[in-house]
Parts: structure tokens; C-alpha cells; sequence
């Protein structure tokens, strides 16, 4: 199931012109340079400059070097991506980077019209990914770790190297002479990611030889399953309403019945419900058997209301 560098080159058919999410760091690189071999004069570098990390300005620098040498306009953003309450350092930067990449995008968009981008995320990296979701105990939504192809936006995002083991990538960078730069925080023990990578995929390594290729079965299973639960959750928020009918969402089986309210509560823009908060919310609507039994409950920043033979959200 893992392919070599360039068979994952080969397959990869975006439309052009392609945006790459350009970082500077060795597998991006990788990813440009080849994009850029294969199509030249239709990609362009998305750079999204991080200015709270010490290194950023090495990045951009290299990112100009190897832009330079490959003939690829790049297209820098600047963010803050200082984490809100309760947000990782990590979740702050990934989404300040797709809100600038969405941004670098419409920007330029009479100049070089990108419907499509290009992120150099590997193998390696879907496992971590997975793990970090097991660590979490995430439902299967988590375990579907990362989609190859997903649409955001109004964007075409793609992932060509999600089956290429991470050091493949390296050794064709290498291969060429090229050089990267180094994410110093790639080794900071602080970040669990970082001690999965150290540590834990290692020992995986020496028990399961093939992990890569097992893990990335079990992540393609998690997302069928995951696809088929939204669409469980479409249909039977159809049936019962919006907003849901109490009556109607006490009929359904305690599974469906989490699933149909996790369902409305991301249709209401809602946090995903923790699973303590979701058990309570299903206990309040057990109860609502008896009478003006009142439901109000806290989901992230949004209150679960009874009213009447309805359940309202307000955030
Ligand atoms: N600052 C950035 N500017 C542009 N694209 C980025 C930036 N950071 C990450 N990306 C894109 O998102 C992908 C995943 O980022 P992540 O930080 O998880 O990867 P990485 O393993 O450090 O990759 P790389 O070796 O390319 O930096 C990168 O491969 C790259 O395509």
C-alpha cells in the first residue's frame, strides 16, 4: 500500500494551476520541486510565514532560494497564530495557515486563478495522526485521520504523498542535492506528536513491521464508517426536524440517538459535545418523560434548551 516517491508523483492529476503549502521544511520541499518539474509554469508556492517561532525568517529565506532556482512565483502570508483559550499550539497554527492559504489564494486569484492545493503531509504522518487521535480516544471521525482529497472553501485540497513513507521523501530531496530546513520544534519532547514519532512508531516498527500499511487500512475503514454515520445523521435529522423533536429522538436507539445529536449540534455550529456531555444530554432527554422536566446544558460555548416538545441550541 505504501508507494515510492515518485509512483505518488506519477498518480497525482490535480487541475492546474496547483498552489503548494510551501513550509521550507523537507517534505514541502520535496513536493514543490517535483509539482514544479512535472508542471512548469503552472504552481505556485504558498508560504505562510509564522512570525511568533525564532526560525521563521530561515524558512522564508530558503523557501526564496528554492523558488528562485525553480522558477515558482511564491505568495507569502504573514499570521498570529497565538492558540485562543483551550486551543493547542499546533490546532492555532493549522488553521491560522488554512485561513491564510484561503486568503494568499483569493488574493492572487486574477494572476494565477488556484483551485487547487497541494500539502506534503506522508505516511508517517497519518500515523502519527492516528495515534495521536487513539491517545485522544477519538471516535471514528479521528481515526479517519487525513483524508488524500478533500474540498474546503471552494478549494480542491489533495495530500499526494500521504503513502509515501517519510523517509523516501527525504532520500529523493537528498538524491537531488538539496537542502532543508530543520523545524526546530520537530524535537521538542513537549509535543506529544514529537514523542509518538520518537518513541512510539520504533517500537511499532519492531513488533508490526508493517504498521504503515495496517494503520492506513484501519484509517480507510474509520472513514467509510465515518462518511456513513453523517450520512445516518443527515437522514435522521431530516426525519425528526429542526430543530429535533424530542419524542422522535427518544425512539431511536442510544447509538443513533448520539449520532443524530452530534449530527444537529455541528448543523448549529456547535463544539463536538464531549462524551460526558453527551451522555448527560441523552440522560436529560430520558427524563423527559416526566413533564416540564427543563434541559440546559452546557456544549462548548454553546446551551442545550428544552422548549416545549423541541430541543433549541444557542450559542
Ligand atoms: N508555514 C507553512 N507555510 C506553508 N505551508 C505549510 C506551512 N507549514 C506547513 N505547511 C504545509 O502543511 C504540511 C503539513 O505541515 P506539518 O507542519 O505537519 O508538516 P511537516 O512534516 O513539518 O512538513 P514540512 O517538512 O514540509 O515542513 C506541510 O508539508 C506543508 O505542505
Amino acid at each position: 500500500m505504501t508507494q515510492s516517491f515518485d509512483a505518488a508523483i506519477a498518480a497525482f492529476a490535480p487541475r492546474l494551476p496547483l498552489g503548494v503549502g510551501f513550509s521550507g521544511g523537507a517534505d514541502s520541499s520535496a513536493l514543490l520541486t517535483a509539482c514544479a518539474e512535472r508542471w512548469p509554469g503552472q504552481v505556485a508556492a504558498l508560504h505562510v510565514h509564522h512570525g511568533l517561532q525564532a526560525a521563521a525568517d530561515d524558512f522564508v529565506r530558503h523557501c526564496q532560494a528554492l523558488c528562485a532556482r525553480l522558477s515558482v512565483p511564491l505568495l507569502v502570508r504573514h499570521v498570529d497564530a497565538r492558540p485562543a483559550a483551550g486551543q493547542s499550539p499546533e490546532d492555532a497554527a493549522r488553521q491560522a495557515r488554512y485561513g491564510a492559504f484561503e486568503a494568499l489564494v483569493s488574493a492572487h486569484q486574477t494572476q494565477f486563478a488556484i483551485k487547487n492545493i497541494a500539502l506534503a503531509q506522508h505516511a508517517d504522518d497519518q500515523v502519527e495522526t492516528l495515534l495521536l487521535a487513539l491517545s485522544r480516544g477519538a471516535g471514528v471521525a479521528g481515526l479517519a485521520a487525513m483524508p488524500m482529497h478533500w474540498q474546503r472553501a471552494g478549494l480542491h485540497w489533495h495530500r499526494p504523498l500521504l503513502r509515501v513513507a517519510g523517509r523516501d521523501v527525504r532520500q529523493w530531496l537528498r538524491a537531488r542535492g538539496e537542502h532543508w530546513v530543520e523545524d526546530p520544534t520537530n524535537q521538542d519532547p513537549r509535543y506529544t506528536r514529537n514523542r509518538i514519532r520518537a518513541q512510539l512508531v520504533p517500537a511499532l516498527q519492531e513488533v508490526f513491521p508493517h504498521f504503515r500499511d495496517t494503520l492506513a487500512r484501519s484509517a480507510a475503514h474509520a472513514a467509510q464508517a465515518s462518511e456513513l454515520l453523517l450520512e445516518l445523521g443527515a437522514a435522521d435529522l431530516a426525519a425528526i426536524g429542526t430543530p429535533p423533536r424530542i419524542d422522535a429522538l427518544r425512539a431511536l436507539s442510544p447509538a443513533r440517538q448520539a449520532n443524530v445529536l452530534r449530527h444537529w449540534l455541528r448543523t448549529c455550529h456547535a463544539t463536538t459535545p464531549s462524551a460526558a456531555q453527551l451522555a448527560e444530554l441523552q440522560s436529560q432527554i430520558a427524563a423527559c418523560r416526566t413533564r416540564g422536566h427543563a434541559i440546559r446544558i452546557r456544549v462548548g460555548r454553546a446551551w442545550v434548551v428544552r422548549e416545549g416538545a423541541l430541543l433549541g441550541c444557542y450559542n
